[in-house]
């Protein structure tokens, strides 16, 4: 990575709040692109809430935000890929209604390799998102968000609802179909399955960042897993 790299992610005193309560407490976070970050933090730590307002899905919060130069609005929206926690295709899609439905409204969106990912994942093309199983669903779901050409993937907790064996697969799915300089920001609590694949981690606690950095450099200075990183920063 270039010193030289523009942040693609600027955030400065990031502030939101539910109702008077602070989910974000004036956070500031920068990201380089041409990497893959896990989002980490435990129940309430505010990680839906800064992908949402990333993704410029989410108003009313106070501070700066960047993306790619942009506020949050239609311009970000073009080079953002979100693929939030919940469903949001309709039941009644089978894979192509949801090809077609995006091709729609992204145009940097890739129909082939939509196609080709569905297959990898072996879903089946004549079942509709009702009939299909909350692993199958969050697999075509997925295949969708990554078959754009963004310059942001944010994924929020995109293996939550897949068995174990299916998490590899998902992994190697997002990450062979990931462009070198792109940036992914994928959000979970099961550190220990994206720890192989992050390049960097960001923590957070309360609304704020507690720890971020370089996924080597802190386990060589913690002489630590993330995983084992994680639970000991939050037991504190
Ligand atoms: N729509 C909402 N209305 C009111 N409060 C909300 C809303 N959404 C989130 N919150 C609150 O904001 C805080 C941060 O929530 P958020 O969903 O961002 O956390 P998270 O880190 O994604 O949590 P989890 O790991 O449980 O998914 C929590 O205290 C939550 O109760």
């Amino acid at each position: 990575m270039s010193a030289h790299t523009q942040p693609v992610i600027e955030v400065s005193g990031l502030t939101k709040k539910y109702r008077g309560r602070a989910a974000l407490s004036g956070l500031d976070l920068s990201l380089q692109p041409g990497q893959i970050v896990g989002l980490m933090g435990d129940n309430g730590s505010g990680k839906t809430t800064l992908l949402k307002i990333l993704a410029g899905v989410l108003a009313d919060w106070e501070g700066s935000v960047r993306i790619a130069g942009h506020a949050p609005g239609p311009e970000s929206k073009a080079l953002v890929s979100f693929l939030p926690d919940a469903s949001f295709l309709p039941d009644r899609h089978r894979p192509a209604d949801a090809i077609a439905q995006y091709a729609r409204f992204f145009a940097d969106f890739d129909e082939e390799k939509a196609t080709q990912m569905i297959d990898f994942f072996g879903l089946p093309w004549d079942r509709s998102l009702k009939e299909m199983s909350k692993g199958m669903r969050e697999k075509l779901q997925i295949s969708l968000a990554m078959s754009r050409q963004a310059r942001v993937y944010l994924l929020d907790e995109p293996i939550s609802g897949v068995d174990p064996a299916s998490r590899d697969v998902i992994l190697k799915g997002i990450l062979s179909n990931f462009a070198e300089d792109a940036l992914l920001l994928v959000s979970t609590h099961l550190i220990q399955d994206v720890e192989a694949i992050v390049d960097s981690v960001v923590f957070l606690r309360g609304g704020q960042v507690m720890l971020a950095g370089d996924a080597d450099a802190l386990r060589t200075e913690h002489g630590s897993s993330l995983d084992a990183l994680f639970r000991k920063v939050y037991a504190a």
